[in-house]
């Protein structure tokens, strides 16, 4: 089979990196190799970084309505590449082709939206004399202004998506933007920005650096050339690169161990399908998958008993079938996972169903009586398990839901609205939902992780604000 080693691109044109090496990308499920990314130098990034510098002084000085005019472009070179896109993501990060196709679609959207906000936000002006002794004939401008280069920094598991949440905020506000793809995803990338190219942006303006992120991105992360990073991955690779960012805006998305709480009251069908389609869809490989469920006993084994069924009603195998359940992204993540239910099951959880795997596919695998003792109670597994905690009251459910060092999303399941609402207000979360699974979706909304899940927001409004600051005018009337 004729496989394509992918160039990178760089102000406007794509090239082979002078390092000549290449790095290797198979699927995670055929196994087979599916295409070869640049490896790229140090002195390649520089450039890359400094033709972003030059392109970003022009771009911020065109009109609102004409950078409106490319990304509208982008999005529909996207859906034009829509087939094309998801099959890449399909062989690339192990997502149904449906899944995949929804993600281009989803991205089209997020970036027309994106468009259509910014052109309706507008700064605001102040007069001094609401001050104390303040002058009438003072007059504050507010506008929001760009900030230069932004680093884009997305994790595999939405290679177009969560790369498109980053670069079309910075793009529409005036940025120039260093995007670096999570190296299982980086062909993903590569296309997405095909589209961009096809859509005729001003060269310089988005280059592409690939590489493995251990190599060059501390190198990126430091570089004086780079004025805001904006980085959705691990907990322990953000926390890293926050340390040695120093004095630029960081935005940071990161991991999970979203609860699930289930009331006595809970209407238990609707709450399992929530659960199950939280938990396991994509193998759980969402940062806002449903991560454990906090059950009060008294409903804990009727719940159990619809999971059961339920769980064992997913269509497990390759992601070519359309399967809910597919392999993980490589071996060690399945390793990892394999490891959490090892250690389960030898502190004295009960197997309800799943623990079987096949190279990196790990059937759905549900764990009862899991107490806090345990790693699955803590750890966010990345894959498809999901403990089953039985608690006595909401504070034991409140108090252990907020013991994690996350806090990215949280749902509680019950028919009073004002006990929700209790929940929901001590429940240490970027969002709670209420009657409903863990997700990021609608993109417009904001969303938030908290202590280790994060800091700043993304969502429409939120990552348009993030990559742009505030600048005042004063003018001083002399009447
Ligand atoms: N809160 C959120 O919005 C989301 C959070 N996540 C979290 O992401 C994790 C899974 O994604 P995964 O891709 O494995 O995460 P990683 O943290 O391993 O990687 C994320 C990105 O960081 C890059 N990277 C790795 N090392 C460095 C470094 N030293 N400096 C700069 N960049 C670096 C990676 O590149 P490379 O691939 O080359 O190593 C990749 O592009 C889970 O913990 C999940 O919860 C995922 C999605 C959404
Ligand atoms: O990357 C992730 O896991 C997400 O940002 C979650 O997105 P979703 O809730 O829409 O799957």
């Amino acid at each position: 089979m004729n496989v394509t080693t992918y160039k990178f691109y760089m102000n406007g044109e794509w090239k082979e990196s002078s390092s000549q090496q290449a790095i290797e990308i198979y699927s995670p499920y055929s196994l087979d190799l599916i295409g070869r990314v640049q490896a790229i130098t140090r002195e390649e990034i520089d450039e890359a970084i400094s033709f972003a510098q030059e392109a970003q002084k022009n771009w911020k000085e065109v009109s609102l309505q004409d950078r409106a005019q490319y990304l509208y472009k982008w999005a529909n070179e996207l859906m034009g590449m829509q087939d094309e896109i998801a099959e890449i993501v399909m062989k690339e990060v192990g997502k149904s082709l449906k899944d995949a196709k929804s993600e281009v679609a989803r991205t089209a959207d997020l970036i027309r939206y994106t468009v259509e906000e910014a052109l309706h936000m507008h700064g605001e002006s102040m007069k001094g004399d609401s001050f104390p002794g303040g002058s009438k004939s003072k007059v504050a401008m507010i506008e929001r202004v760009p900030l230069g280069v932004v680093l884009a920094i997305p994790p595999f598991n939405y290679p177009v998506n969560l790369a498109a949440a980053k670069l079309a905020p910075a793009l529409i506000s005036g940025n120039a933007v260093i995007f670096k793809p999570a190296t299982q995803g980086a062909i993903s990338g590569i296309k997405m920005i095909e589209a961009l190219h096809k859509a005729g942006l001003p060269k310089g303006l988005v280059n592409i650096v690939t590489g493995r992120g251990a190599v060059i991105g501390d190198y990126l992360v430091e570089h004086k050339g780079i004025n805001m990073i904006s980085f959705t991955g691990g907990t322990n690779t953000g926390t890293q690169l926050a340390k040695k960012a120093a004095m630029i805006p960081l935005v940071l998305e990161l991991g999970g161990k979203d609860p699930g709480i289930v009331c006595e009251d809970a209407d238990l069908q609707e709450a399992a399908k929530q659960i199950i389609s939280g938990a396991f869809s994509y193998s759980g490989q969402r940062c806002t998958a449903i991560k454990r469920v906090l059950v009060h006993e008294s409903v804990a084994n009727k719940l159990l008993k619809i999971l059961k069924e339920e769980v064992e009603k997913l269509s497990v195998g390759s992601p070519e079938e359309g399967n809910t359940v597919v392999p993980l992204i490589d071996t060690g993540s399945a390793d990892f996972v394999q490891g959490l239910i090892g250690d389960a099951l030898e502190k004295g959880a009960t197997l309800v169903t799943g623990n079987k795997r096949e190279d990196n596919l790990i059937h759905p695998t549900l764990l009862d009586h899991v107490t806090i003792d345990m790693r699955v109670a803590w750890e966010e597994p990345f894959g498809p398990v999901l403990p089953i905690i039985r608690v006595s009251s909401d504070e034991e459910a409140i108090r252990i839901a907020n013991e994690s060092e996350f806090g990215l999303q949280a749902s509680i399941f019950t028919k009073d609205i004002n006990r929700a609402f209790a929940i929901a207000n001590q429940i240490e979360a970027g969002s709670v939902q209420i009657n409903g699974r863990t997700e990021r979706g609608p993109d417009h909304f904001p969303f938030i992780g908290v202590k280790g899940s994060g800091m700043g927001a993304q969502g429409v409004r939120k990552g348009l604000e993030s990559m742009t600051r505030e600048k005042v005018t004063v003018l001083n009337l002399t009447k």
